[in-house]
């Protein structure tokens, strides 16, 4: 049984990326695997995960999905309606709860966010990687359900740095900036509790951090 993920650990160059789904469906059938895991991102707001998964998302978009998550907070500019997020109201998003449809959900900064369980699904019947972008508390609360991914957090160097970096993407209110710097304080803490992540990437100097995490992500063991 092979260990590492094949089609990651030879890289593909750019124009071979749309042959990965085709490589991926017939190393599975080889394999007689159904998916790889599952992996999970997390780290504190403004920590960088958004930017970094849009750079993977962008080299490697046939061989990775995201899963896209539902939340009740207003898009931002520019924001996409089901590509950034699928944006709900709260009533609608808790009745979805209640009915057993959600894999994970957090309140975070006075909004729901939740993964539901088609979104994983719908990326893993185009037999790509599902990656989910999540609080600490969708990953205490992925780790009591049964789909098995790689936990990798994503911190900032320094919680001055992180502030720096919300206030200069300008997508906050004063008073969200200084509820997410207070959830900051606490994730990067928590974060730090032996087994929490498997791998931890400090985004200091951005393209180390994705060469980081494209070197990780060739280690992504198959199920
Ligand atoms: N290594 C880096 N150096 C400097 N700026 C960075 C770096 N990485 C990300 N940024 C910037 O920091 C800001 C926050 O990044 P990003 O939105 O990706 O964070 P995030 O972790 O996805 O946040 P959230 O959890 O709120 O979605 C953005 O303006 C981004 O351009
Ligand atoms: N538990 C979950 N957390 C999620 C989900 N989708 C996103 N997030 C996290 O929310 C915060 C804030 O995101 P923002 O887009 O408002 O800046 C961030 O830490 C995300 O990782 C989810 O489905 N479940």
């Amino acid at each position: 049984m092979p260990e590492l993920n094949p089609i990651l650990a030879e890289a593909p160059r750019e124009n071979e990326t749309g042959d990965m789904s085709r490589l991926l469906h017939s190393f599975f059938r080889w394999t007689g695997m159904s998916q790889p895991r599952p992996v999970v991102l997390s780290g504190p707001s403004g920590a960088g995960k958004s930017t970094l998964l849009k750079r993977l998302m962008k080299e490697f978009e046939d061989v990775f999905g995201l899963s896209v998550s539902h939340t009740t907070r207003k898009p931002r500019p520019g924001e996409v309606d089901g590509t950034d997020y699928h944006f709900v109201m709260r009533d609608k998003m808790e009745r979805c709860i209640k009915a057993g449809e959600f894999l994970e959900h957090a309140e975070f900064s006075g909004n729901l966010y939740g993964t539901s369980k088609w979104a994983v699904k719908a990326v893993q019947e185009q037999n790509r990687i599902c990656i989910l972008d999540v609080d600490l508390q969708g990953v205490k609360n992925i780790k009591t359900t049964t789909i098995n991914p790689i936990y990798i957090s994503v911190q900032p160097p320094s919680l001055q740095i992180l502030e720096t970096r919300l206030r200069g993407r300008q997508t906050e209110t004063e008073d969200a900036i200084q509820r997410r710097l207070h959830t900051a304080r606490q994730d990067m803490e928590m974060s730090k509790e032996q087994g929490m992540f498997d791998e931890v990437i400090v985004n200091d100097d951005l393209e180390e951090a994705y060469l980081k995490l494209k070197d990780l992500l060739k280690e992504v063991k198959l199920k």
